[in-house]
């Protein structure tokens, strides 16, 4: 990665010591990461040197070689091959080769960040005591496993299946470090144990090639060879043929006197020759897999691979006969299965991957080889079907929730049973070292990046403050760095546009703006729009009107106005409501039901409840947490009092009244300060979550309250019929009321 000039920035160092005489050079201008470590290329090309040729000593057919007593051909060549480093059969008995077997405490052990530390550091720091001026003076740990930051649980569980080769199945949400882990797996695994494979032709059937393994780099060797016993073979051939072709041109031009017909021998003889050749060509092993030059075990991302690409395929042959054909073991290509053999497979929302392929990848995990043949059922390729290819992979699974359902569930077996499960974290409590390692990420992904300049301390602060805001819970951190790293990423961006020397807060607040989501960027022209329609209302009091709040996408809050109208019935009750939200409205009005029975004369089962949530028709709002203004809107369209349309609320409902977390509750409460509401209710037990900006602490109020009776006191107009009303409310709820503070909490909180 090289630095532009204009971009401010400098050497960072890598925090492992070999690296130091790299950085002695006064030369070197250029910010290292571990190589492949974070975008998983393979190396390029190898650079054989005819000294490392095996195939020296004349004499010995490859044919003969490969002979031997069927053996795989890597042990029955001659002992040049034997005496590679690369290592050979006793080599892979020892998992860890020469390395010493790393230990889970020296592998998965936090990393401390490589700079400066105050020693005492102040809890309000943002840098946790970190003595930098910019992102310049904080170094990288070498390893991928000790980048992660966060997910200790998962970043053991990778050490330990790294070391005992087990499967993992990592569910969680996206950007939270699962690929991450599963390349940093790969980097741990012994290399001592790669392979290389080739494919043989099968003289005794064309369609089924032979398959061997051979110690990684010799693969190569054994293909150079083999071409180049072929191009020798042919050599010969065409020296025979030319002097034969002038021996009979020379008979029937000077004895014969026959030239037309010493001309036509000549051809004939050519073509012959020809022909004869090819077979030496088809003699030469197709290299399937080759990990020459590869540094650490494979890491394969077979996310979303169509079958061919994951199991392997055959190409398709369009000249099937006449000596035009391909060889069909020259039309083998590996799939991810194969190329991740001794390394790691991942495969994120493992569910999309169809059903057959699950089952085929299955096996391959079961049986440890996979035999490759064509896909496409109508192709030549679908014929050939080789001997068993080593797919001896270390399985990552990842994908949410959903792709847990809907995996196949003998697959999800095969990796529970053979493996770990692990759930990622979301948030990481707030600690200065935690804070250290988020002004390392922000260094991170400056480096990964490769362009941005660097980040100022005040910069770094604003990264880690947003973070914590992101979390959505007090005194925590959120591990969603996929979209932190996307934050330092605009922002780096914005500060380059304007050639500047470093990114600063000011950029970072220009990258906030600029950054935000589509749901974000939706939700704010929804409370613009909604001004210009006066469909907001945010002051005076309307009967069965409530001000309710919900997130869309994860990070954008939005008011979202519920009306209610009870009529009386002609049947039994119903409860009437539009659009995707029927569910919950039903949900919330059956809670609020049990409460309004025991304080209320209104038989409800006799009356029509009709629940509107006005403009939520778009998708991705989750109206959950809308609970407590359903119920508020119902209650006060019953008894026919106003309710304040200042006042937003949100929050869920017990059947006892109890109000009970909800989530976003910052993004909700930013979206009343934004649609001109004065003051907002929130569940009590949310209150440690609030992290809402400066500019809107100024304009609204926050009322936490847990329960329904106290939401109700604030909301509702005038004395005497509150008074009664709640008074009713709180008498009959009363018992619930005091036990509150414990009955609140329990229940795990509702996504939105
Ligand atoms: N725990 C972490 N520590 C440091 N950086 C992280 C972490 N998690 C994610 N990142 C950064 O975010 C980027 C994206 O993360 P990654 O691809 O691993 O997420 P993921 O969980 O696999 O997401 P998805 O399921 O969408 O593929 C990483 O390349 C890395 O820069």
């Amino acid at each position: 990665m090289s630095n532009d000039d204009n971009n401010g920035s400098r050497d960072r160092r890598r925090s492992d010591g070999e690296d130091d005489a790299e950085d002695a050079s006064p030369d070197r201008e250029e910010r290292t990461m571990p190589e492949g470590s974070q975008d998983g290329e393979e190396p390029d090309g190898n650079e054989q040197t005819d000294d490392d040729d095996p195939w020296r000593s004349p004499g010995s057919t490859i044919e003969e070689t490969l002979a031997g007593n069927g053996e795989s051909p890597g042990e029955t060549f001659d002992e040049d091959i034997d005496e590679q480093p690369a290592g050979g059969d006793e080599q892979l008995s020892d998992t860890h080769g020469e390395n010493e077997e790393p230990t889970i405490d020296d592998l998965g052990s936090d990393v401390e960040i490589d700079a400066e530390i105050e020693d005492d550091p102040d809890p309000e720091d943002l840098l946790g005591g970190l003595k930098i001026d910019s992102t310049e003076e904080i170094n990288i740990p070498e390893r991928l496993v000790d980048q992660v930051i966060g997910q200790e649980h998962a970043r053991d569980v990778i050490i330990k299946a790294a070391k005992q080769r087990r499967h993992v199945m990592m569910i969680g949400a996206p950007g939270t470090g699962k690929s991450m882990l599963a390349k940093a797996m790969s980097e741990l695994l012994p290399k001592e144990e790669l392979q290389d494979v080739l494919v043989y032709h099968n003289p005794d059937d064309g369609n089924k090639p032979k398959v061997r393994t051979v110690p990684a780099g010799k693969g190569e060797q054994i293909v150079q060879a083999h071409k180049e016993e072929a191009r020798k073979r042919n050599q010969m051939r065409s020296f025979l043929m030319w002097i034969i072709i002038i021996v009979v041109l020379g008979y029937a031009l000077i004895i014969a006197g026959q030239i037309l017909l010493g001309i036509l021998a000549a051809g004939i003889i050519y073509i012959a020759f020809k022909y004869a050749s090819r077979g030496s060509d088809a003699m030469v092993p197709n290299l399937l897999v080759n990990n020459a030059d590869t540094k650490t075990a494979p890491f394969r991302d077979a996310t979303g691979a169509h079958a061919g690409a994951l199991l392997g395929d055959v190409r398709h042959d369009p000249f099937q006969s006449g000596g035009m054909e391909t060889p069909s073991h020259d039309r083998v290509e590996a799939g991810a299965i194969h190329k991740a053999n001794k390394g790691v497979l991942f495969v994120d929302e493992i569910n999309t991957l169809d059903i057959r392929s699950q089952q085929h990848l299955m096996t391959a995990i079961q049986e440890g080889e996979f035999g490759i043949t064509g896909q496409s059922e109508r192709s030549s390729g679908a014929m050939v079907q080789t001997e068993p290819v080593p797919t001896d992979f270390i399985m990552i699974a990842a994908g949410n929730l959903d792709a847990m359902e809907n995996m196949h569930p003998a697959l999800r077996n095969r990796i529970k049973g053979y493996g770990y499960e692990v759930y990622m974290e979301e948030t990481i409590e707030d600690t200065p070292e935690m804070r250290r390692k988020y002004a390392r990420f922000v260094a991170q992904e400056i480096t990964k990046d490769g362009r941005l300049p660097e980040f100022t301390d005040d910069a770094i602060r604003e990264i880690i403050l947003e973070s914590k805001r992101r979390a959505g819970r007090k005194n925590h951190l959120s591990l969603h760095f996929r979209t932190l790293g996307g934050l330092v990423r605009v922002a780096g961006d914005i500060a380059r546009g304007e050639d500047a020397e470093m990114t600063t807060r000011q950029h970072v607040l220009a990258a906030k703006d600029r950054s935000r989501s589509i749901e974000q960027q939706l939700a704010d022209d929804y409370i613009e729009r909604r001004k210009d329609y006066e469909i907001q209302v945010a002051e005076g009091y309307v009967v069965g009107r409530v001000n309710g709040l919900a997130v869309m996408g994860e990070d954008s809050g939005i008011m979202l106005p519920v009306m209610a109208e009870v009529a009386p019935s002609q049947g039994p009750g119903d409860v009437i409501a539009t659009g995707q939200l029927k569910e919950m409205a039903q949900e919330s009005v059956s809670n609020v039901s049990a409460i309004i029975k025991k304080f209320s004369d209104v038989n409800i089962s006799e009356k029509d409840i009709h629940i509107q949530f006005i403009q939520a028709g778009q998708q991705g709002v989750d109206g959950d947490s809308a609970s407590i203004t359903v119920a508020a809107a119902v209650i006060s369209a019953l008894e026919e009092v106003g309710v304040d349309q200042s006042l937003a609320m949100t929050g869920s409902l017990s059947v006892r009244g109890d109000v009970l977390p909800v989530g976003g509750v910052t993004h909700k409460i930013e979206a009343a300060a934004k649609s001109g509401c004065d003051r907002v209710i929130i569940p009590e037990s949310n209150k440690q979550d609030v992290m809402i900006e400066d500019e809107y602490e100024e304009m609204i109020e926050i009322i936490p309250v847990s329960h329904i009776s106290e939401v109700l006191d604030v909301a509702l107009e005038g004395e005497p019929e509150k008074d009664s009303l709640v008074d009713r409310l709180k008498n009959i709820t009363g018992s619930a009321l005091n036990e509150g503070a414990s009955v609140a909490g329990p229940s795990s909180p509702s996504p939105q």
